[in-house]
């Protein structure tokens, strides 16, 4: 199985992207979405996170507040180490399960869209890694545009991440998203043609089928033996 990683900087437009490669039937799972999942009212991750950040964060129904949290978070680094600590082992767990969810259905190529794919250090699992690129001002403004943040809380969000300049430097795939709707279009027909290029062994024996074939001839190996002796 060839396990494509999407990353880049908030707001330089993975989604935009993933709902392309739905669009093209190709499975993608979602960082973010796990990331909601994990801080559910009740869950192991929303204990954890409450216990460490206090009842303030959360509304009366007892959902977390994420604007609040959001706002706590992404103007202290201490603060937002520690969500990152208590919530990496659910996020990892979450995405591991979903990919092997895929790979039982039999898919050859997928895409796992994680915001903090470097930071995580968690590209080493994926290739190729695709980076989704902005300057640092069109990021900001589509940013505060579609949140209807400040520039300072825009700024904050940005820092908190890797910059995407070093980001690109670590792709093998950039996309650049500073231009309009139709450039990010043509861009992506180019990277879904190269992602779905045939897998490599390596890639092949990683699938389903791969695996499935390895105890095909496993098995016949053994019957081979037997019958011989
Ligand atoms: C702080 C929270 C509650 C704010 O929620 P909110 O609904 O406002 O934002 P949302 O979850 O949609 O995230 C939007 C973007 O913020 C960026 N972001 C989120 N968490 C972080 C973080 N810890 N560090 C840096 N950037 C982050 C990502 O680019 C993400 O795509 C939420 O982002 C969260 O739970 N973050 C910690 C989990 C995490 O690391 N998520 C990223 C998945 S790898
Ligand atoms: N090429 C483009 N031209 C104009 N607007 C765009 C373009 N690409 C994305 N956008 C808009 O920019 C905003 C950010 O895009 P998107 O939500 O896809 O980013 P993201 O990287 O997934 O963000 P996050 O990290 O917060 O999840 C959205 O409002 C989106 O509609």
């Amino acid at each position: 199985m060839r396990i494509v990683g999407l990353t880049g900087g908030i707001a330089s437009g993975k989604s935009t992207v993933s709902n392309l490669f739905k669009a093209n039937d190709i499975p993608v799972v979602d960082a973010d979405v796990i990331a909601r999942n994990v801080l559910k009212k009740g869950s192991g991750g929303w204990k954890r996170v409450v216990a460490a950040f206090g009842e303030e964060i959360l509304l009366p129904n007892r959902e977390v507040d994420r604007p609040k949290l959001g706002q706590m978070v992404f103007s202290s680094d201490s603060k937002r180490q520690l969500l990152n600590k208590l919530m990496a082992p659910y996020i990892s767990t979450g995405i591991f399960w979903e990919i092997l969810k895929q790979w039982a259905k039999g898919a050859k190529v997928i895409v796992v869209d994680i915001p903090l794919l470097f930071e995580a250090k968690m590209d080493k699992w994926t290739k190729p890694i695709v980076v989704v690129w902005v300057s640092q001002e069109t990021q900001l403004n589509r940013l505060m545009e579609r949140d209807g943040l400040s520039e300072e809380d825009a700024r904050n969000r940005v820092m908190a991440q890797m910059s995407l300049d070093l980001k690109r430097s670590k792709a093998d795939i950039v996309i650049d998203n500073n231009g309009c709707l139709d450039e990010l279009h043509q861009q992506f027909d180019k990277v879904l043609s190269e992602i779905r290029r045939p897998l490599t062994w390596t890639e092949f024996w990683r699938s389903r089928q791969g695996a499935f074939s390895v105890i095909g001839l496993v098995t016949s190996g053994i019957f081979v033996c037997k019958t011989l002796n």
